[in-house]
């Protein structure tokens, strides 16, 4: 049965002359239409070019082409001529991959290699068929092939034959051409989606909004106000987001031992901020020390923060300590946001030993230290120069000016407050608390 279906396929198309039962010319040329529905699929055409052609012949097939062909009974199948199908079969037409010299397998496998199933050669030689589509002409082709089988067959049984093959071959056509044109369609929906990001990604880049004092001080209160955050909360997740910039700039994989981290912290909720921080780096596996000169004894959150380090033996000093040698980084949590003027006493010696020569990378929280929120680096006295920033809930105008590594944290933020405030976050991504901001942002 194979070995006929094969030479069917590969022999040229019978003349009605050649054979002595011969189908006449009309059943040659049907024969001829189908091969040219059946075998077109080498050509590269586009999808919808291959619907209207699709619809065009189902269109002229007529009421015909509308009724789903009745199948074969088994006493009409047995009635069919064996020799027909070699004027019905199509003759072999080379692949462009057989014309470059490949020499595909058989498109039916022996029966000892699993009875049609298709061979890597086969989908080689075939390329622009999908596996199930190629699976279903196969049994397709099968069923053929057996209803040929039988001695003879009339010629409106001919015919009959003839049209419920032309009906078939248009219809599978037309879902081929329907579910291309659709793939078509949904590559060109994320093709747009792409484009739409990249611009939303170019726009966001290029105007990222800055806040000034005065809005980063209305957006603190508003989230307290509106929302309900309290002090408590908000300074809790800043606080985690701080750690978090730090054991990804400074990750612990990186040092044979306890990495040190040195937390200088300010009078203000900045320096909660690096009070925070410091209990999670210890939880990470870091080994934290604070400096706290101005503790604020009058709120309870403070003196809680601070009684929550000594329980895990985190250090706590009021001055920095002689050397900052082998820290892997220094915490800047002295000013924030309300900070202005020129810097007093402490801070401002503690702001000159950190711009010294020989400083582990500062990594500054909400602002630089010293540096005017909006203005940027001071004109006078020390200049901290942070290798690292972490603005909290939005970047602040200073921060254009920052060109090192910058990060946002804050991940608190309602979208009534973005749109209020016309914000510009990027999206945090997964489950992380910071996210690395375009270094112009
Ligand atoms: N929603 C948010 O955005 C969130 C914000 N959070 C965080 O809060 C930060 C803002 O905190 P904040 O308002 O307490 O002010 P901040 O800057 O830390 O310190 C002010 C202190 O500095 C002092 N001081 C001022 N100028 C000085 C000078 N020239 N020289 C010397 N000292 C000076 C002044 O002390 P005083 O003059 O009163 O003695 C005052 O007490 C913000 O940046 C962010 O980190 C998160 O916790 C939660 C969510
Ligand atoms: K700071």
């Amino acid at each position: 049965m194979e070995a006929s279906v094969r030479r069917a396929r590969e022999e040229p198309l019978a003349s009605p002359n050649s054979s002595p039962r011969a189908p006449e010319s009309s059943h040659l040329e049907a024969a001829q239409a189908i091969q040219r529905l059946v075998y077109v699929r080498d050509e590269v055409v586009p999808a919808r070019e291959k619907l209207i052609a699709a619809r065009r012949t189902n269109e002229a097939l007529g009421e015909v082409g509308r009724r789903r062909p009745r199948p074969a009974s088994a006493s009409e199948v047995r009635q069919l001529p064996n020799a027909t199908m070699g004027a019905f079969a199509p003759p072999h037409m080379p692949s462009t991959a057989e014309q470059d010299g490949f020499r595909p397998k058989p498109i039916y496998s022996s029966p000892s290699a699993g009875g049609g199933r298709i061979g890597k050669g086969h989908m080689r030689a075939m390329p622009t068929l999908g596996a199930k589509r190629l699976a279903k002409e196969l049994s397709a082709g099968r069923r053929m092939e057996e209803q040929l089988k039988e001695p003879e067959r009339t010629q409106e049984q001919r015919m009959e034959f003839v049209k419920a093959l032309r009906i078939r071959v248009a219809q599978e056509k037309l879902v081929e051409s329907q579910r291309r044109e659709e793939q078509a369609l949904r590559w060109r929906s994320i093709g747009c989606f792409c484009l739409f990001d990249v611009r939303a990604a170019f726009v966001q880049g290029a105007c990222g909004r800055l806040l000034n004092q005065k809005e980063a001080i209305a957006v603190d209160e508003e989230l307290m106000a509106s929302p309900g955050f309290s002090v408590d909360q908000l300074m809790e997740l800043a606080g985690l987001s701080v750690a978090c910039a730090v054991a990804t700039s400074f990750p612990l994989a990186q040092y044979s031992e306890k990495p040190q981290v040195l937390l200088i912290c300010g009078p203000g909720n900045n320096g909660g901020d690096g009070l925070v921080a410091a209990r999670h780096l210890h939880h990470f596996g870091y080994s934290p020390r604070v400096v706290y000169p101005k503790p604020n004894q009058k709120q309870q959150l403070f003196v809680n923060l601070v009684t929550q380090l000594s329980q895990l033996s985190v250090p706590v000093d009021a001055t920095l300590p002689e050397s900052m040698e082998g820290y892997c980084s220094v915490v800047d949590a002295i000013f924030g946001f309300s900070f202005s003027g020129a810097v007093r006493a402490p801070f401002d010696d503690i702001l000159r030993r950190l711009t010294a020569p020989g400083t582990p990378p500062v990594l500054s929280v909400d602002i630089p230290s010293g540096w005017d929120v909006e203005q940027g680096p001071p004109t006078e006295g020390a200049c901290l120069q942070p290798s690292i920033l972490i603005s909290l809930t939005a970047p602040k105008m200073c921060a254009a000016h920052f060109t090192g590594k910058h990060f946002l944290g804050g991940r608190f933020v309602p979208p009534s407050i973005v749109e209020k405030y016309a914000l510009r976050l990027p999206a945090y991504p997964g489950m992380s608390q910071i996210v690395e901001l375009p270094a112009k942002f």
